[in-house]
C-alpha cells in the first residue's frame, strides 16, 4: 500500500521552528484518543511490533522522546482528551520548536468530531504559528476494503478543505496520507513529513537525479538504517512497491550485518584501514524482477537502487565509482 499524499508541495526544505531545536526535525503527533498516536510513534521511532500497540495503556500527558539516528528526530504527543488552545496552557511551550504536526484520525471511527478539532488546530496554528506543517495521518486503513478507504480518505480531506476555504484558509499547509501501522504506509508516510523539514532535500534530489541518469538506475533511496525512513528520493515518479521492495531490501542486509558485521567507525572516526569504502557494505543482487544495490554511506544511511538496466551486474563497476562520486557529494552537503 503507498502512502497517498496531496499537496506535499507545501513547506519544502525548510529548518524546523525555533532556534532551540538544532536542525533536529521535531513532530508533534495529535488527534484523538485511541486513534494510534502511540502506536505510530512506537512503531516507526522505537521498532515496536506492530501486535504489541494493542496492550498500549492511554496517554495522559504531553510526552517526549527522541530517535538517535542520521538525524535525532524529536517526537513530542499530546493526549487527545485535553484542549491545549486554553489559556490554562503555554502554547508558546509546546508549539515553538515543532516543525510539523501529525494529526492522527482514526478510519475505523466516526471522525466527524476529530475534523472539528483539526480544523480548529488547522486555523490556530495558521495564525500563531503559521510556519508548521499540519500532517493528517487518516490512520488504520488497514481494516477497510480498498472502496471504502478511498471513499473515506476523499470525504475527509473534501470536507477539510471545503471547511478551510469558508474560513479563508484556501492555502494553509496541509497534507493528506493513508497509514497503516502493519503495512509500510506509516513509515512511508513519515518519510515524506521529515523530508519537507530537511533544509538539504532539493541538493540531495537534484545529487540523486543525476546518478540515476549517469547510472541508468530506475529509482533511487537513501535510507536511514535504523528508522527506514527515507530522507530523499530522486524525484522521477514513484511506483507503489519500489519503497517496500527497498525498505525491505535493507531489513535483510541489516540482519546479515548483525550476524557478521563489525562495529562502523563514528563520524570523522579513521577506520582500520583509513579507507571508509573498503569497509562499507555493497551489495547488487537480482529480488525478483528486479536487481537491487545497496551501499552503506556511513554508519546511519544507506543508497538503496531498484536498476533500470536489463543487466547491471555488467556495469557494477562503473556503478560503484558513481556512487562514490555520490557518498562525496553528500559528506559535502553535510559536512562529515
Ligand atoms: N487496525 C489498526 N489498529 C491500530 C493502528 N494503529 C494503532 N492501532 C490500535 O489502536 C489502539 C489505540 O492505539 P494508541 O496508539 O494507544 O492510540 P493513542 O492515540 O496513543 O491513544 P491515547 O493514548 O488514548 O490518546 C491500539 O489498540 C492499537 O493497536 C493501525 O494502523 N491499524
Amino acid at each position: 500500500m503507498s502512502a497517498e499524499i496531496s499537496n506535499s508541495q507545501f513547506h519544502t526544505g525548510r529548518l524546523p521552528n525555533g532556534a532551540k531545536s538544532r536542525n533536529r526535525p521535531k513532530l508533534m503527533l495529535m488527534g484523538q484518543r485511541r486513534s494510534g498516536k502511540s502506536s505510530i510513534s512506537g512503531v516507526v521511532f522505537q521498532k515496536m511490533p506492530p501486535s504489541e500497540t494493542l496492550y498500549l495503556e492511554t496517554t495522559t500527558r504531553p510526552e517526549e522522546s527522541s530517535a538517535h539516528s542520521f538525524m535525532d528526530f524529536q517526537i513530542a504527543e499530546l493526549p487527545g482528551h485535553v484542549n491545549y488552545f486554553t489559556p490554562d496552557f503555554n502554547q508558546a511551550n509546546i508549539f515553538a520548536e515543532i516543525g510539523a504536526v501529525i494529526w492522527v484520525i482514526d478510519a475505523q471511527d466516526q471522525y466527524l468530531d476529530a475534523l472539528n478539532q483539526l480544523i480548529d488546530t488547522i486555523t490556530y496554528l495558521a495564525q500563531t504559528w503559521p510556519a508548521i506543517n499540519v500532517e493528517v495521518f487518516v490512520h488504520k486503513v488497514d481494516g477497510l476494503s480498498e472502496e471504502y478507504k478511498n471513499d473515506t480518505f476523499r470525504d475527509i480531506r473534501q470536507r477539510i478543505l471545503d471547511e478551510l476555504s469558508d474560513l479563508g484558509y484556501d492555502n494553509a499547509p496541509v497534507s493528506f496520507y493513508q497509514t497503516s501501522i502493519y503495512d509500510h504506509s506509516v513509515f512511508e508516510s513519515i518519510s515524506k513529513v521529515i523530508q519537507k523539514l530537511l533544509p538539504q532535500l532539493p541538493t540531495l534530489e537534484s545529487l540523486l537525479n543525476s546518478l540515476c541518469s549517469t547510472c541508468r538506475i530506475q529509482k533511487a533511496y537513501l535510507f536511514d538504517i535504523i528508522t527506514k525512513i527515507y530522507i530523499a528520493s530522486d524525484t522521477s515518479p514513484q511506483d507503489t512497491n519500489s519503497y517496500e521492495i527497498c525498505s525491505d531490501f535493507i531489513d535483510v542486509v541489516v540482519d546479515i550485518g548483525e550476524l557478521y558485521g563489525w562495529a562502523r567507525p563514528q563520524q570523522g572516526e579513521k577506520t582500520e584501514f583509513n579507507n571508509h569504502a573498503c569497509e562499507s557494505m555493497v551489495t547488487m543482487e537480482k529480488k525478483g524482477q528486479n536487481y537491487l544495490y545497496l551501499r552503506e554511506m556511513n554508519r546511519y544511511l544507506a543508497l538503496v537502487c531498484i536498476m533500470g538496466d536489463d543487466n547491471p551486474m555488467e556495469k557494477k563497476v562503473l556503478i560503484d565509482y558513481n556512487v562514490g562520486v555520490f557518498q562525496e557529494a553528500l559528506a559535502k552537503v553535510f559536512g562529515w
